[in-house]
């Protein structure tokens, strides 16, 4: 068995095997597949050595060689789901003892997780999947009794995994229980072949994420023992006995945990598009400031610095508040060990709305490094068309950003309702209260005033939403009409909770630390900071006249502040990217790479193209010729 020493990242991507002799872009669609499949197979087994030499909890890949496959698959990683899901389902879900008899052939198998259905991805509770225990047989028989019920977008399902872990509804004794996990065998694991009474296969080209060989999956009565269920939460006794969860929504768990590690995941999204987009922009010299001196880096044009400056201090921020983020989620999953669910849904509400707003910034913010690198952003060798469609999918899968925000809000109303009663509420909606009890301060034109701002405006709209609602249901629409009609501006109240809270954590995160740094990297982190708050406090400058005390002349200084930041922030930017130490095998970036040869590379590049094997294609004789001659005068 090949051994690999401990892998570092130089070992890592020095492995022969890992590298593409042609750029991805030009293979086929399954070309591409066998290829994701040939490296990550080489990864899946370095993993594998390194569980076993680094006493590693079991399957867990360590996150730096998440990383490291980020840079070699370029695309998505077909295993990606066995990481991200598969196992922590099972091991959030599933008892110790099912977690020992599902896991034990380690590395051996490979899985995913299939909820989503051709009919129903968001609502869980209209999933039709059935799993219907046979009492004489003790297993659960699974079907898919409609097409709309076949498991659909699954990610690794259509020709990688030859486990998952299924949401399905429980049937027992002809009374439903809603949706549960189960883990199914789906492939024979020396055959690869699909297990009778399965229809499996791929879902067919994505506009990204092509690599990920999502999938569908019909069952037809098809058997597992009635042990396949993860019962940590709920159980199912042999003589069909239910006993039910404390909380039915523990089922949804494994779902929480991605949306927590996806905030740090779009920070080094958005540190990989800064690096390549800011490297790049001190490379390309184009057009005058002066008339009369030579041209400018483009770096050095302001509304440039405008557009890629809060990518960085972005990246800065989602990584700060993912970790307060995963700290929160740590001391949660602790209280439910011990029995206590009283922080779940503040949990769900964090998650959600986080979750949200680092997505769908890391969209956009990718898209505008994209554009501010001119034609050559446009390229696939550039790698920015593929950050920005691998990150824009995390605005819909784990949860769809609409959706997942409308549960913030439900959060929110339930907040202010405990505020109009005098409860005492946690510290990330206490804010509510002092709105409420008309406990808050005149604007300041500081970070924390700032912050205040923001929360000043969550405060009125979720007030505003909350007198929406009323003003519907006494109008005669029952509370869950009055709710929908109240839709846009409960979006509204999440996306500004959101906002307040990264503008916080990231502002008060860093403040807390700077006194054990080095003076320079204080004032640096502290720049990056006031210029990510100045930033949302300008774009929100609305919501801010309409629901605090701040003026137009306070507006005025903010704008003129936020220029100084972009001026002070400009002798540091290629070093801010430069810190964020993402090597070129990583970036896969003819514009950012570290030695900033962009033209060059460029040039290397094209002439990977198959079609400059030739220079004249056989197209010409065989269809353009015969025109051109026919019609040459
Ligand atoms: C090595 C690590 C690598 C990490 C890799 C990083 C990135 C890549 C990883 C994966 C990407 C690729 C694959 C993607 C996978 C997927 O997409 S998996 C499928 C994701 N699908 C969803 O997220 C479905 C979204 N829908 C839902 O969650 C539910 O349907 C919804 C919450 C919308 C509604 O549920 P429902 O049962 O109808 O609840 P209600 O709205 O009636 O009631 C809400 C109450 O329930 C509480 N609640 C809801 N969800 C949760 C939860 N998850 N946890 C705790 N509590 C929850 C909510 O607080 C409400 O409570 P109250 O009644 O208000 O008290
Ligand atoms: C790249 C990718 C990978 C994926 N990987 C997996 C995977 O590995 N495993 C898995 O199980 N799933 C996976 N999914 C599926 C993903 O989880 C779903 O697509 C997602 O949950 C959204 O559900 P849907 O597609 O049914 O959209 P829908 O829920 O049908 O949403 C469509 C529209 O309806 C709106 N809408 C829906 N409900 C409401 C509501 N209550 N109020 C207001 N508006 C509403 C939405 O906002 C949206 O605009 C993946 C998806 C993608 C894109």
């Amino acid at each position: 068995m090949k051994c690999y020493p401990v892998p570092r990242e130089n070992l890592v991507l020095s492995i022969d095997n890992l590298k593409d002799d042609i750029p991805e872009e030009y293979l086929s669609h399954k070309e591409c597949y066998e290829n994701v499949i040939r490296k990550g197979s080489v990864l899946y087994d370095i993993f594998s050595e390194l569980s076993k030499d680094r006493k590693h909890k079991a399957h867990q890949a360590p996150s730096n060689a998440y990383r490291i496959s980020d840079g070699i698959m370029q695309n998505v990683n077909p295993f990606l789901l066995h990481f991200a899901l598969f196992v922590p389902a099972i091991t959030n879900q599933a008892t110790p003892e099912q977690q020992a008899e599902f896991l034990k052939h380690g590395f051996g198998i490979i899985g995913t997780y299939a909820q989503t259905e051709l009919g129903h991805g968001t609502f869980l509770r209209g999933l039709e999947t059935t799993a219907t225990l046979d009492l004489e047989t003790d297993e659960f028989v699974l079907n898919s009794p409609t097409l709309t019920s076949y498991k659909w977008w699954p990610g690794g399902l259509g020709h990688t995994a030859n486990h998952c872990v299924v949401m399905a509804q429980l049937y027992v004794k002809g009374k439903c229980h809603g949706p549960h996990l189960f883990f199914v065998q789906i492939r024979d694991i020396e055959t690869h072949e699909p297990l009778p009474g399965l229809k499996l296969g791929e879902i067919g080209a994505k506009m990204g994420f092509n690599t990920a060989d999502n999938g569908f999956l019909g069952f037809h009565n098809f058997r597992i023992p009635r042990n396949n269920m993860l019962m940590k939460n709920s159980q199912v006794l042999k003589d069909g006995t239910y006993v039910e969860s404390k909380n039915e929504k523990l089922t949804y768990g494994s779902m929480v945990f991605v949306r927590v590690y996806l905030l740090s995941d779009m920070a080094y999204m958005l540190a990989r598009a800064a690096t390549i987009s800011v490297r790049y922009s001190a490379v390309r010299h184009q057009s005058h400031i002066k008339p009369d001196e030579p041209e400018v880096q483009i770096l050095d044009f302001v509304i440039q610095q405008h557009k890629l400056f809060i990518s960085i201090a972005t990246s800065h921020a989602f990584k700060i508040c993912g970790l307060w983020l995963w700290q929160t989620y740590s001391k949660v999953m602790e209280d439910i060990g011990k029995g206590s669910m009283d922080r779940l849904p503040e949990l769900h509400a964090l998650s959600c709305c986080l979750k949200t707003t680092s997505t769908r910034d890391a969209g956009w913010l990718i898209e505008q490094c994209r554009l501010a690198c001119g034609g050559h952003g446009y390229l696939m060798s550039s790698n920015l068309p593929s950050l920005y469609t691998t990150a824009t999918a995390a605005i819909t899968y784990e949860g769809e950003s609409t959706v997942l925000l409308l549960q913030t809000a439900r959060y929110l109303i339930k907040s202010w309702k405990r505020a109009m009663e005098g409860e005492s509420l946690p510290a990330t909606v206490s804010f509510l209260s002092e709105y409420f009890n008309k406990r808050y301060n005149k604007w300041e034109n500081t970070p924390k005033g700032i912050v205040d701002g923001l929360k000043l405006v969550v405060a009125g709209v979720t007030k505003m939403c909350a007198e929406s609602i009323q003003k519907h249901v006494s109008r005669g629409q029952q509370y869950e009409e009055a709710w929908n009609s109240s839709s846009v501006q409960l979006i509204k109240a999440s996306e500004a909770y959101s906002r307040a809270l990264l503008c916080e954590v990231f502002w008060f995160e860093v403040d807390k630390v700077s006194s054990t740094l080095s003076n320079n990297l204080a004032v640096v982190l502290k720049q990056l900071a006031e210029l990510y708050i100045t930033y949302w406090a300008l774009e929100k400058r609305g919501d801010l006249l309409v629901y605090t005390t701040i003026s137009k002349d306070d507006l005025d200084k903010l704008q003129e502040r936020y220029e100084e930041l972009l001026a002070l922030i400009r002798p540091n930017a290629v070093g801010l990217v430069d810190s964020f130490d993402i090597r070129d095998e990583i970036l896969c970036s003819t514009l950012g790479a570290y030695d900033g040869r962009v033209y060059e590379r460029m040039m290397e590049h094209a002439l990977k193209s198959p079609l400059n094997a030739e220079t004249v294609n056989q197209s010409f004789h065989k269809y353009m010729k015969p025109v051109i001659l026919k019609h040459k005068i």
